[in-house]
């Protein structure tokens, strides 16, 4: 039975922002936690992805904060700018009512500004880590009054990459502060690890069959590396998806795989870490309107990321652990809806692709590689269901006289399929050629407690920080490291 949000303690305003969202009944892990959290309890939250964790904490802080302090409350950490964006609008609009002031702070956006809006005294704070070691290195954010610390994407901010800035910023907060931890994945490591930071806590997770969410149809391509371009293409053009992500493992394959979409015609356009904020912020934008229809990115799009829409999430390449996978293709079949996951394997890889099946306990089925005659004849029922949606909406009054006398001289069949043939693309088969990534390897680094990741404290002033950081941004891989991204 749904749990309705009206069945909560809650105060009316709450009341009233949920019902202004369009939610009504609560979702497992909201009906689970929210109690729980209410109460001033630690814990845990653990369920699939997409299914409302950022309202089961909203809701807490929202509630618990004490909005008449005029200092920070409520802390939310978070692994990725666009996240950190994301996490603070829904608070927001969760607190709208109390008029709960929440502001986002993260790296690469002007530092001065985010020191003026500072003065406003939110209540709430989303940060990612980085940035907010600068404030606190500066003195202009203080954590003495913070009540409740929240960290999404728990096991990736307690990860090896994250743990020294999250342990110093958790120890600035008071002792006696409230912790939730979410995500859709948690290592038993991670648990182990966030008892140190948390009191008494409880571990909630939803249960269910699978780690992966069930309306997500999974399947892959067995292909080589250079057949992957005229693969994806293909594929798009036959399954037209109204949003896709397409997640590639380096920078450098983004920007290139990007450059080729566009070139073969497709409103595509990319997002990696080395990108100026700005241009982040103006894809992210792009992609929520609808203004571009694939989106490129390396893992810094795989956690958290929710945007509508999304119905496809192709693996250009594998992912570089189970974890990155059930994040990755969790930006499709959220809130309900569904979504295809496809992913590229090449025949080095396919052992990866069984150790995801053995671990989310999940078949992925194996399809055949789509051929040039498929493509073209979904470009032109693309064509077609275009020509419909105009003879159906538009008014053709100024075209019927040319309509007219070409029918006069031409057969009908022959001017429709020569309207066909101009709608569609004939850009799609311009060959190009990717630079070829090295298949994944099978070994991976290990996770915890290796030394040589370990660095010094960022607690010592803000110059420092600042170049240490530039300097972790730069995997030397290409890949967009676990830092700040
Ligand atoms: N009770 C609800 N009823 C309907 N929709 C909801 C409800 N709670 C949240 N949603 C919507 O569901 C979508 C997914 O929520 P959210 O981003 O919080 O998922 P998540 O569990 O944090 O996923 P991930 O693990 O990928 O971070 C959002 O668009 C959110 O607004
Ligand atoms: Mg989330």
């Amino acid at each position: 039975m749904a749990t309705l949000f009206n069945e909560f303690e809650l105060s009316d305003a709450t009341k009233r922002s949920l019902e202004q969202m369009g939610f009504e009944s609560a979702t497992a892990i909201q009906a689970d936690t929210i109690p729980v959290a209410l109460e001033g309890r630690d814990l845990i939250g653990q369920a699939q992805t997409g299914t409302g964790k950022t309202v089961a904490f909203a809701i807490p802080l929202v509630e618990r904060i004490d909005s008449s302090n005029t200092e920070i409350g409520g802390l939310v950490l978070t692994p990725t700018r666009e996240l950190c964006i994301q996490v603070a609008e829904e608070i927001s609009k969760v607190g709208r009512f109390k008029s709960i002031r929440v502001l986002s702070i993260y790296g690469g956006q002007d530092i001065g500004r985010q020191i003026r809006a500072l003065r406003n005294r939110p209540h709430i704070i989303v940060a990612t880590p980085g940035r907010l070691i600068d404030h606190l290195n500066r003195g202009t954010v203080k954590l003495q009054s913070v009540q409740m610390a929240v960290l999404d994407e728990a096991d990736e901010m307690l990860d090896m990459g994250f743990i020294e800035d999250i342990e110093g910023i958790l120890n600035q907060c008071p002792r006696e502060r409230q912790t939730l931890l979410f995500s859709a994945t948690m290592k038993p490591g991670v648990k182990t690890l966030a008892k140190k930071f948390m009191h008494d806590s409880v571990h909630i997770a939803v249960k269910a069959q699978e780690v992966t969410v069930p309306l997500i149809e999974q399947v892959y391509y067995e292909v080589h590396e250079r057949q992957k371009l005229d693969v994806l293409t293909r594929l798009l053009d036959i399954q037209n998806p109204e949003l896709a992500i397409i997640f590639g493992r380096t920078k450098r394959r983004v920007d290139e795989l990007m450059g080729a979409l566009q070139t073969r015609g497709y409103l595509a356009d990319g997002l990696h870490g080395d990108m100026s904020q700005g241009q982040r912020d103006a894809v992210m934008r792009k992609f929520r309107d609808g203004g571009i229809e694939v989106l490129v990115a390396t893992d810094v799009a795989a956690r958290g990321l929710d945007v509508s829409g999304v119905t496809h999430v192709f693996n250009f390449d594998m992912p570089q652990d189970v974890d990155s996978y059930v994040h990755r293709i969790g930006r499709t079949g959220r809130a309900g809806m569904t979504g295809l996951a496809a992913t590229f394997v090449t025949p080095r890889e396919i052992e990866h692709l069984h150790q995801i099946e053995r671990v989310t306990k999940r078949r992925i089925e194996r399809r055949p590689l789509p051929t040039v005659t498929e493509a073209r004849m979904g470009m032109q029922r693309m064509a077609m269901e275009q020509l419909m949606k105009v003879v159906n909406e538009d008014d053709l009054g100024g075209y019927r006289i040319m309509a007219e006398e070409l029918l006069e001289e031409y057969d009908s069949i022959l001017l429709v399929s020569a309207a066909l043939r101009a709608m569609s693309k004939t850009n799609r088969e311009i060959p190009i050629t990717l630079t070829e990534e090295k298949p994944l390897r099978v070994k991976k680094p290990p996770r915890f407690g290796g030394g040589n990741q370990r660095r010094d404290s960022r607690f010592h002033g803000y110059p420092q920080a600042r170049e240490s950081r530039h300097y972790r941004n730069r995997d030397a891989s290409g890949r967009d490291s676990r830092r700040e991204k």
